[in-house]
């Protein structure tokens, strides 16, 4: 699902409005109406009170369409207009209009603190006081509306984005925005619903489709993707009948020291199990036995040193290879890094160690192959790109490091961004529960055993992102959140591919209704 930006979305109205020749606030209408049946189909008539809080621009003018189809169907509905400024927008005042005509009570001006209405923790609150159209600061008195909505502990149900927050860049008061039980956001997911610094913005969101030009937002190519089962499922290469072993790949996982060969058998069997026809370890002395013991269908190749790697010389041909895990900084396996990326032309998976022995001798970056994958957890991430001052701040900074080094970055997390130059696709499977040790060796196992069966390394960096997260999804069923394992994100990597094949997955967004036609 595409998530578009603020200057698209407005672009999409506009667009809309003349392939449509819509009347003027007829997206709004719609959005209204679109609002108006979500809550309807799950209060039925309820007599809860609600209270629909609407500011001056559009998006109090839906707050507006809402309240009048909620007054018409006889719903406890007390309006207000958080008179925030002097610019009504033209479709605000149509819709203030159009609520004249169902109700002789005319919403409450609100314009400081005395005048805010007591509220009940059983009540709904209806936030349509600033959509994407926020601009600047806000006065300290909305602010102290906000905490008196979140002091109330009622259901707060924002319209399109939880008020007080931007689309694209961070707040300054934490304390000055609405935080809601549940957003709906029209057309797209707003990209706040994804990144730790402001994901708490809203518990929960959906998107409402309000019949916005299928063209245009079929042909616009947009910043951010969301990445799901519905995403991923045309990348899946099915099996011929008559294949065998050798049309699957031969993966490398190049790893390991003494203490952490563990890892590298996660890594290893993730390989195998993602779907690779074979396997081989590469690995320092001290991990043969219980390599070889452990993970049968693997094969393995020693160093010559017993705890840590020293040279990194093979007599196979792997398709891909997965490196850096467990392999530690120590100065030879520093100059066997070096040594090995020089000759190396095989499609490459990074991770761990050896992209901290990278960040650490930056002239590493140019021997690292195009389209390679790089797979930093936060504080990888930082030594390879710098410090961010907040998260828009890091995605830029990372699709600058992608563009520079034409590399991928899959920067790992709640919800995992796999940065591919300026483009950035946001994983939506996953859980906290994954938040343990070896998880991200699963991680880089499957992308190397996707990249072994002919996956292009995009489609190895999104599909391996999903199955890995999905697995962990799975497992979670069964293990729960502190029990969950990253062998266990292992034995749920099958699972995760015949789950692809099971009922589609539900889009987060409601049908278009018939209205809207
Ligand atoms: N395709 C869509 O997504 C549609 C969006 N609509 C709604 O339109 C909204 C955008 O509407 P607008 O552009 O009118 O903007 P908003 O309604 O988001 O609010 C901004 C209004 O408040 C003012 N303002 C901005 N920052 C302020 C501040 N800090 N303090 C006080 N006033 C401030 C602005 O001048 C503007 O009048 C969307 O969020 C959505 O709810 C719908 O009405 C129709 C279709
Ligand atoms: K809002």
């Amino acid at each position: 699902m595409k998530i578009f930006s603020k200057e698209q979305i407005y672009k999409g109205d506009k667009v809309t409005e003349e392939q449509q020749s819509l009347p003027p606030s007829e997206l709004m209408e719609r959005a209204g109406l679109q609002i108006f049946n979500w809550m309807h189909l799950r209060m039925q008539g309820a007599q809860v009170p609600i209270h629909v809080f609407c500011g001056i621009g559009n998006n109090g003018g839906d707050g507006l369409v809402l309240a009048r189809h909620l007054i018409t169907h006889g719903y406890n509905v007390e309006v207000y207009v958080v008179n925030c400024g002097n610019s009504r927008s033209k479709d605000f005042l149509t819709s203030y209009d159009k609520v004249k005509d169902v109700s002789k009570k005319w919403p409450q001006l609100l314009k400081c603190e005395t005048d805010f209405p007591d509220i009940h923790r059983d009540d709904i609150i209806v936030d349509a006081i600033f959509g994407i159209g926020l601009n600047r600061e806000i006065e300290s008195w909305i602010k102290a509306l906000f905490n008196h909505f979140k002091a109330s502990s009622a259901f707060t149900l924002s319209v399109d984005i939880p008020s007080g927050w931007f689309t694209d860049k961070p707040i300054e008061d934490n304390e000055g925005v609405v935080r809601a039980n549940y957003t709906l956001s029209f057309q797209s997911p707003k990209l706040i619903f994804f990144l730790p610094e402001t994901a708490d913005c809203t518990i929960q969101w959906e998107v409402i489709d309000i019949g916005i030009d299928r063209d245009y937002l079929m042909t616009t190519e947009t910043e951010y993707e969301l990445i799901s089962k519905n995403e991923v499922l045309p990348m899946y290469k099915p099996r011929d009948k008559y294949a065998h072993k050798g049309d699957f790949g031969h993966g490398l996982i190049v790893g390991g020291s003494y203490g952490k060969i563990g890892a590298v058998h996660l890594a290893t069997r993730s390989v195998l199990s993602s779907g690779a026809g074979l396997t081989t370890a590469f690995i320092p002395k001290c991990g043969y036995v219980p390599l070889q013991t452990s993970l049968p269908e693997a094969m393995v190749i020693t160093d010559a040193d017993t705890n840590k790697i020293t040279a990194i010389d093979f007599d196979i041909k792997p398709d891909a290879i997965g490196i850096g895990i467990g392999m530690g900084k120590f100065p030879d396996t520093v100059s066997a890094l070096k040594a090995f990326l020089k000759n190396n032309k095989a499609p490459l998976v990074i991770d761990a160690d050896a992209l901290n022995i990278i960040s650490e001798n930056n002239d590493l970056l140019k021997l690292i192959p195009e389209n390679s994958i790089l797979t930093p957890h936060p504080k990888e991430l930082e030594r390879l790109i710098g410090e961010w001052s907040n998260d828009f701040d890091k995605l830029k900074k990372a699709s600058d490091f992608s563009t520079k080094y034409k590399v991928l970055v899959i920067i790992k997390g709640a919800n995992t961004i796999i940065v591919y130059g300026q483009k950035k696709f946001i994983s939506v499977t996953g859980n906290p529960g994954m938040a343990t040790a070896g998880s991200g060796d699963v991680l880089t196992g499957i992308i190397t055993g996707l990249l072994c069966q002919k996956y292009n390394p995009l489609e190895s960096a999104l599909f391996g992102v999903y199955l890995h997260g999905k697995a962990g999804d799975l497992a979670l069923e069964e293990y729960g959140y502190q029990s969950l394992l990253a062998s266990h994100i292992v034995d749920y990597i099958g699972e995760a591919y015949i789950d692809l094949f099971k009922q589609p997955e539900q889009p987060q967004q409601e049908e278009v209704e018939a209205e809207n036609s």
